[in-house]
Parts: C-alpha cells; structure tokens; sequence
C-alpha cells in the first residue's frame, strides 16, 4: 500500500504503474534528500572551518602586531597620555609627526618647554642616518616627550592616537624632503607627502573634537617663478622637482579638507630651513663634512656661470613662525567628519628674507671651521634645482608677528659648534655608511 505521503505526492490515479512508480520516486527521494543533507552538512563544515580560519588569521594579526608593533597596549597609552599632559593653563595637546626629523625636533622642545603636551609620531626611515634620529629621540624623550614610532600611512595607529588623546593641535612635519633625491625614489614621495598626508586628514577630521592642523609646505613651490621676493599670491603652478609637486598638492588637497570638513589648516612654506641637529643631505651639512675631511665640494651654477642662491633660514626662526602658525590657527569647526561652518586656511612663507649665495655660505663655513674648501664648480644638472628664492615674509609678520633675527653668519656659527661638539673634528665616516650617493656629491650618514 502507498503510504500516506506517496497520496499526497502523486495524483490519484488508480494502476499498478502508480505504485511501482511511487516506490521509484520513494527512492530517489531519499536518496536526493539524503544528498541534499550531506551537502547541507559539507556546507556548515565549509562555514565553519571558513570562520576558524578567519577567526585565526585575525588573532594571528593581532597577536602578530601586538608582539612585534611598538604601539598599542595599556602601558603604552599611559605613555602617550603622560605625554600629552599640558602644563600651563590654555596649553595645547599636539601630536607631532616627524617629531625625530630636525624641524620636529626642535617644535617638539620648545612646545615642551612653555607647557604643551606633545605626541611625536616617526617611522624612523633611513632616508639619512637613522643614529642621528635616535639621538634626537632621546633627547626628547630626556624632555619627558614619548615618540611613538609608526608611520602617518597607518591609519589604525592614528586613530588609535585620536582615541588615547584628545590632541587640541596637529603639527605635520613628517615628509620625504629633498629636492634632487626625487629623481632616484619619486615612489616615496608620493607615500609619504601624498598618501601619508591624506591618511593623516582623514584620522583628523575623523576625530571629535577635530584639531587645527599646521603642516610643512615648501618654498620649493614657487618653482619656476622668478618675480621676487616670493610672495604666497605668486605663481605656484610650474614646479621644478617632484617633490616640489607633491608639496604643491598637499596644499591642495589640504584646502579640500578645509572646504569640506571644516579642518583648519595653516600651510607653512620654509625656505632652506638649517642648524644643529639639521639634516644630512642638506649641502651646508654635507659642505661642513666634507671641508672637515679634506675631500672637495660641489658647488652648483646656474645658467651663465650665475651663482644659486638661497633664502637660508635658521632654525630658531622657524621655530617661532611655527608655534606663531600654532597659536593663532583658530578652531577646526567640523564633528563627526562633517562641516559646521567655514575655518581658516592660511599659507605662509617662512624664510628670512635676505638670500645668500651658495659660494657665500661655503666662505662663511670656510672661516668657522678654519678650513680651506676645495670648491668643485659644476653647471646645476637639471635635477629640480631652481636658480634662487627669496622670501616675502609679510603676510606671517602681520598674523603673527614673525620676524627672521638670525643671519647666515651667526647661524652657521651655531650650527659649526653643534656640529664639533656631536661628531668631533675627526668625524670619519665609513663607506658603508653613504647611502644614495649617485645623484651628486650629498652624502648622506647610514
Ligand atoms: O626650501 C625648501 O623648500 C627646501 O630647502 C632644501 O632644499 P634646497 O634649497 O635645495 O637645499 P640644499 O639641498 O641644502 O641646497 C642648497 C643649495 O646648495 C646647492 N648645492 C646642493 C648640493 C651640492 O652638492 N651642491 C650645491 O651647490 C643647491 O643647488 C642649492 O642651491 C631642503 O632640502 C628641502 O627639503 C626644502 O623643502
């Protein structure tokens, strides 16, 4: 007899047929539901062995970054927090990326040093001699500042950071700098001073409450201009070097964080910024080196034999257009990454006004070290270089009072007896440490 299920499958019809056939399709329903089961079982085994092996990898991650990352963990935030500790009332909370770079470096201390809590952010790249970012490290970590070492293309640190601190102020001087390195690594100008500076807006007008950023532009951008003295109205559309582009887009992709979250921005353009505990690839550092060790220089000329010359700014001076730049940027006024209202945007030149050429600064090198350089004149490749710049520097008088006081002369001075006191006279340099040597006389320290 069919059973009950056999009725209500096949229609009614009476034959011997329709029960041979209801047994056959007794069959194979079984044998289809039973298929059907297994692979309703290989299914759930496929999910779960898909979700362990998901659940693995991320614990892997994690505990692979929690081992061999230097960030994250509690004792790490208490750093972080202890950091950025104001100490005076109305003080400012700011994370400073390239703090270990030579413009980081000395923002980060004088911040410190009238009460602000400061957060530096460095990935310690060997661009130039990673030991000369270490010692700048500690001697700001002797100044009760905490580096976190990571890089600005690591969102989850940033925001990691944004989460720990409520920073009232980002001070953005993490680059890839150097006009003429362009040509040899484009690819990391274009990580650092293009995506790094875009992950780093993205985490800033993510926070709330949203910092004012003041951020490292470059005289680089004038370019090709040759109306002087350079002013921030001039031509900025024509630049010479890569790196001089990609600091001509920060200033534009910084403007669309302006005009759509709400971010205040402050744009600084230094002009050939130098002084102890400067950078090595710079030619005043390079010279200095080389004029010590005996080997000659290359000293760059322009078309017909015209010597380059440059707005040289010292290092203190910049400092204080900066933390002028910082104390005057006015409120962000974007919330959970949307714009309540328009904030400022503002560029500056940051130079001094006064350009010298570049046979001058050896001249002046030439006396405070007491020693003869042996010049070597070589008509300026076409690597970037532009012929001169010279700084207006009106605009950030009028914002904040900022007014260049220290000549090339007295500069260098400086600069020489750090230089002594850090190396020693003999400062001999081995040939594995040069790194990036083929584009011209710039050595720089490994
Ligand atoms: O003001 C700026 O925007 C830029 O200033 C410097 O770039 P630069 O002015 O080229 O500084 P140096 O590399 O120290 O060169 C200074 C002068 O010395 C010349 N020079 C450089 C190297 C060399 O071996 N010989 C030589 O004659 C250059 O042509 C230039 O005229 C910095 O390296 C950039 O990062 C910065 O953005």
């Amino acid at each position: 007899m069919p059973s009950k299920l056999e009725d209500e499958l096949f229609p009614s019809t009476p034959g011997k047929f329709k029960i041979e056939r209801a047994h056959t399709m007794n069959r194979q329903f079984h044998r289809c539901f039973s298929s059907t089961s297994t692979m309703f079982v290989w299914a759930l085994l496929l999910i779960a062995l898909t979700a362990s092996y998901l659940s693995l990898q991320s614990f892997l991650d994690t505990g692979s970054r929690y081992f061999s990352a230097s960030w994250g963990g509690i004792q790490w935030e208490k750093q972080v927090r202890n950091s950025a500790q104001t100490h005076r009332n109305g003080g400012m909370s700011v994370l400073v990326t390239g703090a270990a770079g030579f413009v980081g470096t000395h923002v980060s201390l004088a911040l410190k040093k009238r009460g602000d809590g400061v957060v530096g952010l460095d990935n310690f790249n060997d661009y130039y001699d990673q030991s000369l970012k270490k010692a700048r490290k500690s001697l700001l970590n002797e100044h009760g500042i905490f580096i976190v070492e990571g890089d600005i293309n690591d969102a989850k640190l940033l925001d990691k950071l944004f989460d720990v601190v409520v920073f009232t102020h980002v001070m953005h001087l993490a680059a890839q700098a150097g006009v003429r390195y362009a040509m040899e690594n484009p690819q990391s100008y274009v990580h650092s001073n293009i995506a790094g500076l875009v992950t780093l807006l993205e985490a800033c007008k993510s926070a709330n409450p949203q910092p004012s950023i003041v951020w490292a532009s470059s005289s680089s951008v004038y370019g090709l201009n040759d109306k002087v003295p350079f002013s921030e109205s001039d031509r900025t559309d024509r630049p010479a070097s890569l790196y001089a582009a990609t600091k001509k887009a920060g200033e534009e992709i910084t403007h669309t964080y302006n005009h759509i979250y709400g971010l205040s921005i402050t744009g600084l353009r230094f002009f050939t910024v130098y002084g102890p505990w400067g950078r090595p690839d710079m030619a005043y550092f390079s010279f200095t080196r080389n004029i010590l060790q005996g080997k000659p220089i290359t000293v760059y000329r322009g078309k017909n034999r015209v010597d380059l010359a440059r707005d040289f700014t010292y290092i203190d001076d910049i400092v204080k257009g900066c933390l002028g730049s910082l104390d005057t940027s006015g409120k962000s006024t974007g919330s959970g990454g949307k714009k309540r209202g328009p904030a400022p945007f503002r560029i500056f030149n940051l130079g001094n006004t006064s350009p010298v050429t570049v046979p001058t600064l050896v001249s002046i090198l030439e006396r405070h070290l007491q020693k003869k350089a042996k010049r070597n004149f070589v008509d300026m490749p076409g690597n970037g270089d532009v012929p001169f710049t010279h700084a207006n520097t009106s605009l950030a008088r009028k914002a904040f009072g900022y007014k260049p006081t220290t000549d090339l002369q007295t500069g260098l001075k400086k600069f020489v007896k750090w230089y002594l006191s850090y190396y020693g006279y003999n400062h001999v340099i081995h040939e594995g440490q040069f790194r990036h040597l083929k584009s011209g006389s710039v050595a720089v320290l490994d």
